[in-house]
C-alpha cells in the first residue's frame, strides 16, 4: 500500500482538480452542447451559396434533404434507409419550427470532410475526430437504425428513450455494492484498438471479462481474435459490474451513452473520435480516460478497486449527466438548434426539386 499510496496520489490530485474546475452546464434548452454546433459552423460563418450548396450536393458523400414550407423533401437515394428513417424522424419532431433550409446528411459511420481537402463542404455527419469538418449531428440510433446484433438487438439498436428506462431499471437492480468489481465488454473487432483488453482478459480473467462478439462482416475466428466468439450480452446486464469500457469502433461507439447509466464507471479509451454531446463530458470528472494504447489500464483497474468511493462519485456524475443533459428532448433540441443556425448561413432561398419527394412521418420498426 504505500508504493501505490505515493502513486495514488497523483491519480486522486487529476480528479479532485478536474472536478474543482468543473461547471455544471445549464439543462435548460440543451443549452449544454451549443458550444458544439458553434465550432461546427464556424468555417461556414462567411455564408454558403446556392452554388456551393449545389457543388456539395453533387458530390454525393450523403443524402440531400430540403425543408420548405415546414415540409421535409428528400432525394429519392439513401444508402442505409433506416438510419435516414432515424434522421427524419427528429427532424420531422422539430419540423413545425424550422425556417426553409436545405443540407447534405452523410449516413456512412465515416465523415467525409478532412481538413486538409479546400474547400471545406458544408457536410452534416454523426461523428468526426479533429481532422475533419464535418458538422455534428445527434445520429440516427437515438431512434433507429443502430447496429442490429443477433439475437439482442435483432431490429438495430435505437429507442433511446426505451433503452433509458430499461438501463435505469437495470441500474436499480445492480445498485454499487452489489456489482462486481470486474472491467467489462462485449463488442465486435470494429477496430483493432479493443485487442489489448481482450488479450488482457485472458491473462488476468480476475480482473476483466472482455470478449469479441460477431457481427455481419465476421468471417472466420481471425475476427475474433482467434477464439469463437462470444455469446452478445445484452446492455441491461452490463450493469452487473463496476467498470465498463468503451472503444472507438470505425467511428465512435454508440455504446458509450447506455454504460453511464448502469450507474457504473466508464473507462473511456482514447479521446479522438466524437460524437455531438462528448464534449460535455470530462474526463476524471465523468468517466476515466485511459490511454489508446491501453498502456495505462491495469494501473487504472488497480486504481478504482482500491479507491472505490471516488469511483462511486465519479460514476455518479456520469449517470446524472446522461440523465440530465442526454434526454430525447435534448436531441431534438440540438437538431432544431443546428438546423436553425444553419439555415441563417444560407445567403439564398432555397428552391424545391421537383423529383424529391415529401418524408412524412413512419413509425419505427420498434413501434410496429
Ligand atoms: O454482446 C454484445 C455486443 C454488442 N453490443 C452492443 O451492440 C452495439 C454494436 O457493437 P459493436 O459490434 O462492437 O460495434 P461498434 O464498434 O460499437 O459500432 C459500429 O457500428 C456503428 C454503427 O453501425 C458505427 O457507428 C461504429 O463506428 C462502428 O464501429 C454496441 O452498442 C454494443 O454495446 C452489446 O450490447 N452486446
Amino acid at each position: 500500500a504505500g508504493a501505490s499510496g505515493k502513486q495514488w496520489k497523483k491519480i486522486r490530485e487529476k480528479i479532485s482538480d478536474a472536478v474543482k474546475g468543473y461547471i455544471p452546464c445549464n439543462p435548460v434548452n440543451c443549452s449544454c452542447h451549443i458550444s458544439v454546433l458553434q465550432h461546427d459552423l464556424q468555417p461556414f460563418k462567411g455564408g454558403i451559396s446556392e452554388n456551393f450548396m449545389a457543388a456539395t450536393v453533387k458530390r454525393g458523400v450523403g443524402t440531400h434533404y430540403q425543408i420548405i414550407g415546414q415540409k421535409l423533401y428528400r432525394e429519392n437515394s439513401c444508402m442505409f434507409p433506416a438510419r435516414c428513417s432515424g434522421v427524419e424522424h427528429f427532424i420531422l419532431d422539430v419540423i413545425d419550427r424550422l425556417p426553409d433550409l436545405e443540407m447534405v446528411v452523410n449516413v456512412r459511420d465515416y465523415p467525409q470532410v478532412p481538413s486538409w481537402v479546400q474547400p471545406t463542404l458544408p457536410v452534416f455527419s454523426f461523428s468526426k475526430t479533429s481532422d475533419y469538418q464535418d458538422i455534428m449531428y445527434p445520429a440516427w440510433t437515438f431512434w433507429e437504425g443502430g447496429p442490429a446484433v443477433w439475437p439482442i438487438y435483432p431490429t438495430g439498436l435505437g429507442r433511446w428513450d426505451l433503452m433509458r428506462d430499461d438501463l435505469k431499471k437495470s441500474a436499480g437492480q445492480w445498485p454499487w455494492k452489489k456489482k462486481e468489481s470486474k472491467g467489462f465488454f462485449r463488442g465486435s473487432r470494429t477496430s483493432p484498438e479493443r485487442d489489448p483488453l481482450i488479450l488482457l482478459s485472458r491473462e488476468a480473467p480476475e480482473l476483466v471479462d472482455a470478449e469479441y462478439t460477431k457481427n455481419q462482416a465476421w468471417k472466420s475466428e481471425k475476427d475474433t481474435l482467434g477464439r469463437p466468439p462470444a455469446k452478445e450480452i445484452p446492455l441491461i446486464d452490463h450493469c452487473k459490474y463496476k467498470y465498463l469500457f468503451n472503444f472507438r469502433g470505425v467511428a465512435a461507439s454508440f455504446r458509450l451513452k447506455h454504460l453511464f447509466l448502469c450507474g457504473s464507471l466508464v473507462f473511456h479509451v482514447g479521446d479522438e473520435w466524437q460524437e455531438f454531446f462528448y464534449p460535455q463530458l470530462r474526463p476524471w470528472v465523468h468517466y476515466i480516460p485511459v490511454k489508446q494504447d491501453l498502456s495505462d489500464v491495469r494501473e487504472l483497474l488497480q486504481f478504482v478497486k482500491e479507491n472505490d468511493d471516488i469511483a462511486l462519485e465519479i460514476a455518479t456524475r456520469g449517470k446524472e449527466f446522461i440523465l440530465n443533459h442526454l434526454r430525447m428532448q435534448d436531441v431534438s433540441c440540438y437538431w432544431e438548434r443546428l438546423l436553425s443556425e444553419f439555415s441563417q448561413l444560407l445567403t439564398y432561398k432555397p428552391q424545391r426539386r421537383n423529383s424529391y419527394k415529401q418524408i412524412i412521418h413512419r413509425p419505427a420498426k420498434t413501434e410496429l
